[in-house]
């Protein structure tokens, strides 16, 4: 990918460099304020704007000795029109139903649609995402989506409107496969995923995407103890690795007060558990 920085590179792309050193400073001696541009069409600074947001590279190739040829000219501007949302909360939330929910409105308004989800929560099976009512949907199972465009296909790829990713915590590298989905290659990146872990800690990569999403959703549950909206996820056991797969067997939705008394309850009994087994190891 190449980003121009500076208004005097954008510039030399499209000006023969006589052109641009016959040009004056873009910015007015007494205001400094930046000057429209008058001597580049609107069409012609957008293609500056894709191939900056890195725009397909047929028409970086098509450029020649700075000037457009008739490629670049009858092209549209592509690259630009990527969506990505976010669904997150906590589990239980709804926030698979929200994928499929949306997934098939685009469907059924004609989109080609794929979904992903990651090949660690393998419940279900590796072929299908279920939400936990049982609704399903057929879906990629990967280990990172750095793989997607080649298990998927990359002529399929290339045709696809919308990418669906669920149990987007798990996956590493969302933040760069969300980029270019939708910055390069115009998707519609619809993301569900958990915020937060069970310690309410941020979760692999869900946040670091917001600042380049369009839309963040955050559903929340009911709290299984008091039946109050459930804003965090309690864990049930005493295990502590971050990932740990699993449903109500091993967690439930709770609001704050139930998730601090939770906590409680869980600690404790992890140290009760502790003292007994280091006794056990001493005796
Ligand atoms: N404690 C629970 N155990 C099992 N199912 C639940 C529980 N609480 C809610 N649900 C059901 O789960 C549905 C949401 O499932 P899903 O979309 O898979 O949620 P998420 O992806 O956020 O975990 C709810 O509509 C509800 O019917
Ligand atoms: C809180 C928490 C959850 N997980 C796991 C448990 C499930 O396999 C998924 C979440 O699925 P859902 O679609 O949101 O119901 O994540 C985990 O590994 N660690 C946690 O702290
Ligand atoms: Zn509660």
């Amino acid at each position: 990918m190449r980003c121009i920085t500076n208004m005097t590179s954008l510039l030399s792309l499209y000006l023969p460099p006589s052109t641009f050193l016959s040009k004056p400073s873009l910015f007015t001696r007494h205001t400094c304020t930046v000057s429209p541009l008058p001597f580049l069409s609107t069409r012609t600074t957008k293609l500056a704007m894709a191939r900056c947001n890195g725009g397909p590279s047929n028409s970086v190739r098509s450029l020649s000795g700075g000037r457009l040829d008739a490629q670049d000219r009858s092209m549209d501007v592509m690259g630009c029109n990527g969506q990505i949302h976010i669904i997150v909360g906590p589990m239980f939330s709804g926030k698979t139903t929200e994928l499929l929910r949306r997934v098939q409105s685009e469907l059924s308004n004609g989109r080609n649609v794929a979904v992903v989800k990651s090949d660690k929560d393998n419940r279900y099976g590796l072929s299908s995402i279920v939400t936990h009512d049982g609704a399903k949907m057929a879906c990629l199972a990967l280990s990172e989506l750095s793989s997607f465009r080649e298990q998927f296909g990359t002529e399929a790829y290339d045709k696809l409107d919308v990418i669906g990713i669920d149990e987007a915590q798990f996956f590493e590298d969302l933040y760069g496969f969300c980029c270019n989905a939708a910055d390069r290659d115009g998707k519609t990146v619809i993301v569900a995923g958990l915020d937060g872990d069970y310690m309410r800690k941020k979760f692999g990569s869900v946040l670091d995407i917001i600042p380049i999403a369009d839309t963040v959703t955050k559903l929340t549950a009911r709290c299984e103890m008091c039946g109050q909206r459930a804003f965090f996820t309690l864990r049930k056991t005493t295990e502590t690795q971050t990932e740990l797969i699993g449903g109500a067997d091993k967690y439930m939705p709770v609001c704050r007060q139930h998730y601090v008394n939770g906590q409680i309850v869980v600690e404790a009994t992890r140290i009760v558990l502790d003292v007994e087994q280091s006794a056990t190891v001493h005796a």
